[in-house]
C-alpha cells in the first residue's frame, strides 16, 4: 500500500463535504482521490475542492476509480447497502456513516457479505465512541467507578431538523445514536423498547411526531431513557448520565467558553453535531485511516449497525403500536465476537 492512503468519499452532502473538508487537515496520511453524488453540480463543487480529486454522479464508478483504496459513505441511509456492497466486492475497508442500514436485513447481508470474506471491513460512524467525554464515562463504568449501572438519562436534543425529516428518523436516525452509546458504555444488548409521543411541539413541522421518550431495556437489567427532541430550537445538546449503584457520572454539559463580563455570566449553546462533535469526528477518521492501511476496522462493526438497526425496529414498532416491542437478535456470528 502506498503511504497515502486513496479514499472514495460517497454522497457530498452536509456530512461528506464535512468529511472530505478533513482529510488533508487534521487528518494525515489520506487522501481523497474520488468522490460521487447523484447531484452532478454538487460533487464538481465538492471535487473543486480538492487538488486532482474524479467526481462521478455513479457511486460505483468512483468507488472503482484509480489510486481507490477506501471507502467512505456518505449518502442517505437507504443508499448506504448498495455501496458497502460494491466495496466489499473490492475488498476495500469502509467507513459508512449511521445508521449502517434502516432495517435490520440489509446490515445482516453486509455481515454475510464480510464473512464470505472471512474478515471485517465495516466500520460504523457512531463518532460518539470517539468523543473524549464519551470515552471517559465508559473507563468509569468499566472501572466500576459508580458500581453497577442502573440507569442511563439521556438527552438529545437538535436546534431544528432538516426538511427530509419523518417521525421514523427520529428513532433510526437520531436515537441510533443513543442506541449505540448505551450497547457500548454497559457492554450490553437492548433488549425491549417502548415509545412515548407527547404533544408534539408547535415547533415541528406538520405530522412530525417531535419530540419523543424512547426507553431502551437492556440484557443486564439496566434501563436507558432518552428524550430525543429535534426541533428544541435553541440548540444542540447531548447529555448522558449513568446512575449506578455507587454514584453518578454525567457528560455533555457545556462545551463553549463561559463569559463573565459587565455583571452577567453566560455562554453559548452549539448549534449543530459539527461542532459539539468536530473532535470526535477527527480521531474517528485518524482511527480509521490507520485501522484501513492494515485492513481492519476501528471502531463499531457490522454487528454494532445490525444491532442498531433491530432495535430501530423494534422501536418504529413499539410508536406505531403504542406497546412495548421486544428486540429481535441474530446469533453473533463469530467474526463479530
Ligand atoms: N455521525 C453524525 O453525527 C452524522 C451527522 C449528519 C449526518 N450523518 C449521516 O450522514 C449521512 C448523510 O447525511 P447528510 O446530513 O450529509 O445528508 P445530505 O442530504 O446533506 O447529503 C446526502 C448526499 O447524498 C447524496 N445522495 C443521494 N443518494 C445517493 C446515492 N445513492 N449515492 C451517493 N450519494 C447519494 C445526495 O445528493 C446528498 O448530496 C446519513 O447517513 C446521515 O445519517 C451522520
Ligand atoms: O443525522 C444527524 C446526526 O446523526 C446527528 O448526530 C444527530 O444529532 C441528528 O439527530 C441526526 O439527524
Amino acid at each position: 500500500m502506498t503511504s497515502t492512503l486513496g479514499i472514495a468519499v460517497i454522497g457530498t452532502g452536509k456530512m461528506g463535504a464535512h468529511h472530505v473538508r478533513r482529510f488533508g487537515r487534521t487528518v494525515g496520511g489520506a487522501r481523497v482521490v474520488a468522490v460521487a453524488d447523484p447531484d452532478g453540480d454538487r460533487v464538481k463543487e465538492v471535487a473543486g475542492t480538492l487538488d486532482g480529486a474524479s467526481a462521478h454522479t455513479d457511486p460505483a464508478a468512483a468507488i472503482a476509480a484509480p489510486g481507490v483504496q477506501a471507502v467512505l459513505i456518505a449518502s442517505p441511509g437507504p443508499a448506504h447497502e448498495e455501496a458497502i456492497m460494491q466495496a466489499l466486492a473490492r475488498e476495500l475497508p469502509v467507513l459508512c456513516e449511521k445508521p449502517l442500514t434502516p432495517e435490520p436485513a440489509g446490515a445482516l447481508r453486509v455481515m454475510e457479505a464480510e464473512q464470505r470474506l472471512g474478515r471485517r471491513l465495516v466500520q460504523v460512524g457512531f463518532m460518539r465512541r470517539h468523543d473524549a467525554e464519551y470515552e471517559r464515562l465508559k473507563e468509569l463504568l468499566d472501572a466500576g467507578g459508580i458500581g453497577r449501572p442502573l440507569f442511563l438519562h439521556c438527552r438529545h436534543r437538535n436546534a431544528s431538523s432538516p426538511s427530509f425529516f419523518t417521525s421514523d428518523m427520529l428513532i433510526s436516525d437520531s436515537v441510533v445514536h443513543e442506541v449505540d452509546a448505551a450497547r457500548w458504555l454497559l457492554g450490553q444488548e437492548i433488549t425491549a423498547v417502548t415509545v412515548l409521543s407527547p404533544r408534539a411541539t408547535s415547533a415541528a413541522p406538520e405530522g412530525l411526531a417531535d419530540p419523543r421518550m424512547v426507553l431502551l431495556e437492556t440484557s443486564g437489567g439496566a434501563v436507558v431513557d432518552v428524550e430525543i427532541f429535534v426541533n428544541c430550537g435553541f440548540g444542540y445538546q447531548v447529555q448522558c448520565e449513568a446512575v449506578g449503584e455507587a454514584g453518578s457520572a454525567r457528560i455533555g454539559d457545556g462545551h463553549a467558553m463561559v463569559v463573565q463580563a459587565a455583571g452577567r455570566w453566560g455562554g453559548e449553546i452549539v448549534q449543530d453535531f459539527t461542532v459539539r462533535f468536530a473532535d470526535a469526528y477527527d480521531r474517528q477518521l485518524r482511527r480509521w485511516v490507520a485501522a484501513a492501511r492494515r485492513g481492519r476496522v476501528a471502531g463499531p462493526d457490522a454487528w454494532d449497525g445490525y444491532a442498531a438497526a433491530a432495535v430501530s425496529e423494534a422501536g418504529l414498532a413499539a410508536a406505531r403500536g403504542g406497546v412495548r416491542t421486544v428486540v429481535e437478535l441474530a446469533d453473533r456470528p463469530a467474526l463479530y465476537r
